[in-house]
């Protein structure tokens, strides 16, 4: 089974609407006509529309980095999936460690979130990861279990692999710190692998990004690990040639 791999940048809370412009215009050249790669950027809310516009007819899809799960409600900064709709967007991140650390989003708003991202036909990044104290008292498999089944726990069997999962361990997050390609394998399999239980075929299809500290350098060697199917990239997609440098070590 062949998985087409889905590179997407995180911008995180970087980017005004000029630079936002600006990245775009030196990446289209790079990267715009690229096929065999699904490619994404995540962008703060104010520049969305810039970027949908800008990057209309090319293969660069523009996601968005948070989404309530009510249809609409006294739920002040909140956005809506019929908001992101609306703007065109191909989906969006959910569950980010930031979001569940700063933000307080829990597996529980996870849970709600997921099925109406899907419903909308919205593509939405779903990420998941430990600690680096979980991962050293053993509990990575565990934290990645609850994480996991909680989250997707009323996204129906058969649209499980319209989720893109993204395994980010926090301590690799920013740090520079990257996952061993075995840690990465390894967990990247094991999130497979519960996707699998509930539906052998949607665990075969469903894709699997690795997120945290990936830079051109280490792409390749990540993005040809047999589980690994994709990155969420933050800092090294802030600048086009080194997120382009990325994409390219996702081609096949
Ligand atoms: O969403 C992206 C991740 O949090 C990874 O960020 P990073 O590449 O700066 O480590």
């Amino acid at each position: 089974m062949t998985r087409t791999p889905f590179v997407a940048g995180n911008w995180k809370m970087h980017k005004t609407i000029a630079e936002a412009e600006a990245f775009v215009s030196g990446a289209l050249p790079l990267v715009g006509a690229i096929d065999d790669v699904q490619i994404g950027v995540c962008v703060p809310f104010p520049s969305i529309q810039a970027v949908v516009d800008s990057t209309r007819g090319s293969s660069l899809q523009v996601y968005a980095q948070n989404v309530h799960w009510a249809e609409q409600g006294a739920y002040t900064g909140e956005v809506s999936v019929a908001m992101l709709d609306e703007l065109e967007v191909a989906g969006v991140v959910v569950g980010h460690s930031e979001r569940r650390q700063f933000f307080g989003e829990t597996d529980a708003d996870l849970r709600k979130k997921l099925p109406v991202i899907l419903a909308a036909g919205l593509e939405p990044i779903f990420c998941v990861g430990e600690t680096e104290e979980q991962r050293e008292a053993g509990e990575t498999e565990r934290v990645l279990r609850h994480q996991v089944q909680e989250g997707l726990h009323d996204v129906a069997d058969g649209d499980l692999a319209k989720v893109t999962i993204a395994y980010e361990p926090i301590w690799a997050i920013g740090t520079g710190k990257v996952a061993t390609p075995e840690q990465a394998q390894e967990a990247c399999a094991f999130v497979r692998a519960l996707v699998a239980a509930r539906d052998a075929e949607q665990g075969e299809q469903v894709r699997i990004q690795y997120g945290g500290s990936v830079k051109p350098e280490n792409a390749a060697e990540l993005l040809a690990l047999p589980d690994v199917d994709g990155a969420l990239v933050g800092g090294a997609a802030l600048d086009p040639a080194s997120f382009a440098a990325i994409v390219e070590a996702a081609r096949a």
